[in-house]
């Protein structure tokens, strides 16, 4: 990302969400995005994800310019590279597991079996439960395993563990740091909660737009070695 700038609206009711992010993401890294609400946090991942636009400066992933995409682009940029997990999970209610997961491959051009993510995640007993019959952790687990069964190169999570309790917000912090650490993918994970960052390769800190620091902790924790 190059000299990113993100204004939304315009004239008085102009909020300046992104101001002059320069950022270089390495393929492979785990980020934590830290920053006070209204930080400008989701506004970053969701133009790295190729779900907004920003006003002004460059994203580029490998070879694609961003910037200049067309919404097809953006669309197939997102389909063929992309995985999001959101503190919601967004599962369709009437589908099972496995369903909700195989709606994905049906897109993607080289998707993992169903069953090899649902594994990935540590739910594949559950596979044929409906979303409705398995707690919060466990459905986010689900989400995951639809976000990565593409094999996307980047995984964007926003809030990941926000609405889960500890035990379960680890659980889900280990499924990313595997899918990191097993299948090589870039993992982007915004929080509030500042200890999650001793998981991460580099700690990014916004602060009213802008990165006000970039840290690299001295060792990289597993979930299970934090505690807050
Ligand atoms: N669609 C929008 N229209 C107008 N302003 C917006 C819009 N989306 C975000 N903003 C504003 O942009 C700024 C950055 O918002 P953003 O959601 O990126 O922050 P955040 O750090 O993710 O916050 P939180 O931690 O509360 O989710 C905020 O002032 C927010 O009110």
């Amino acid at each position: 990302m190059r000299d990113l700038c993100k204004t939304y609206g315009a004239g008085d009711t102009a909020v300046r969400a992104l101001r002059h992010v320069d950022l270089d993401v390495a393929s492979g890294e785990f980020i934590v995005l830290l920053g006070a609400s209204g930080s400008g946090k989701s506004t970053l991942l969701n133009i790295l994800g190729g779900l907004d636009r920003p006003t002004s400066g460059e994203v580029r992933f490998l070879d694609h310019r961003l910037t200049d995409a067309s919404d097809d682009d953006l669309t197939r940029y997102r389909r063929e590279h992309v995985g999001f997990v959101f503190q919601f999970y967004n599962l369709i209610p009437s589908l099972t597991v496995r369903e909700n997961v195989a709606l994905v491959t049906d897109i993607a051009s080289d998707p993992m079996p169903v069953d090899q993510a649902l594994a990935l995640v540590a739910l594949a007993p559950r596979r044929d439960h409906f979303p409705a019959q398995l707690s919060g952790g466990e459905q986010q687990r689900v989400a995951i395993a639809r976000a990565i069964v593409k094999r996307p190169q980047l995984l964007l999570c926003d809030e990941p563990t926000g609405a889960l309790d500890y035990v379960t917000g680890k659980l889900v912090l280990e499924v990313i740091a595997r899918i990191n650490s097993e299948l090589g993918t870039t993992a982007i994970v915004i929080t509030h909660n500042a200890a999650i960052a001793g998981m991460a390769d580099r700690v990014v800190r916004l602060a009213d737009g802008a990165i006000a620091s970039i840290e690299v902790p001295p060792r990289r924790l597993t979930p299970a070695e934090l505690s807050w």
